[in-house]
């Protein structure tokens, strides 16, 4: 191992055992631009929901009842989010993040394309899902490119883990799907293993689904297209 791995590993060992759970992401200082600070400031009030532990009523969230309610986890800069709110009118999603300048640049989002069917969260979603959305209260949970962890001594950071696919078919209705896509062959192994191994998931496909005309193509995903690079999208349901 060199310096800087160990390096690594010494931190990575101190961050596990001052925690008491791995998470699936590092919180980085980011930089905000003008624009992002702006939209947090006045879009957070409006299209912002606070942490709490304390259960969501999602059709209050939403101001609407008969409207299908999808989470999406980890939207990045929250340009898949917002077009994805705009094919799906009828939809309403609930889309978290830890990243600040990501939460600006979703709120600038909405406000540019005035959607009023996007509420964000800037919080670790693991309690999210366990503090603040009610059990079987879910039409749909979007999982866009997590982070794929590369070094095998990261791969317990992997958001996708058997007991995160139980928490999340807790909190999914019977009928309800998760769709998750990765660029990273070998995370797509991974994360197909783990929800054929839960049993109250079907997959909707033999194995990779055909990708969903709802989720647009990202400008870095179309450049990895025509280099060559993959992208595995897999849909399941929940019994
Ligand atoms: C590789 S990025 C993908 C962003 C976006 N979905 C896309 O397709 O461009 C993964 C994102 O997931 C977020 N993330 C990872 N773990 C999370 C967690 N436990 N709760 C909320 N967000 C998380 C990270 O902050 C990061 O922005």
């Amino acid at each position: 191992m060199n310096t800087l791995n160990q390096t690594e590993q010494v931190q990575d060992d101190a961050e596990d055992l001052s925690q008491r759970r791995i998470r699936s992401f590092v919180l980085r200082q980011g930089r905000l631009t003008k624009g992002q600070a702006r939209a947090l400031e006045t879009g957070f009030p409006q299209f912002g929901v606070n942490y709490a532990p304390e259960l969501l009523n999602l059709n209050a969230l939403f101001n609407r009842a008969d409207s299908k309610k999808i989470l999406e986890i980890g939207f990045g800069m929250g340009e898949t989010t917002a077009k994805i709110a705009q094919v799906l009118p009828d939809c309403d999603f609930l889309a978290a993040e830890v990243h600040t300048p990501g939460v600006g640049a979703l709120l600038k989002l909405i406000q540019e394309n005035e959607l009023n069917n996007i509420r964000v969260i800037q919080h670790d979603v693991v309690e999210v899902l366990h503090n603040m959305v009610a059990d079987g209260s879910l039409d749909g949970v979007h999982i866009f490119f997590p982070d794929p962890w590369h070094k095998k001594r990261h791969h317990k950071r992997r958001l996708i883990q058997a007991e995160f696919v139980q928490l999340l078919c807790t909190k999914l209705k019977a009928g309800g799907y998760l769709h998750v896509a990765t660029d990273w062959q070998e995370y797509a192994e991974w994360v197909l293993e783990v929800l054929n191994a839960e049993a109250q998931l079907e997959n909707t496909a033999q194995d990779y689904a055909v990708k969903p005309s709802y989720r647009p193509l990202t400008k870095f995903e179309n450049r990895g297209l025509k280099l060559g690079h993959g992208v595995w999208d897999m849909v399941f349901t929940r019994k």
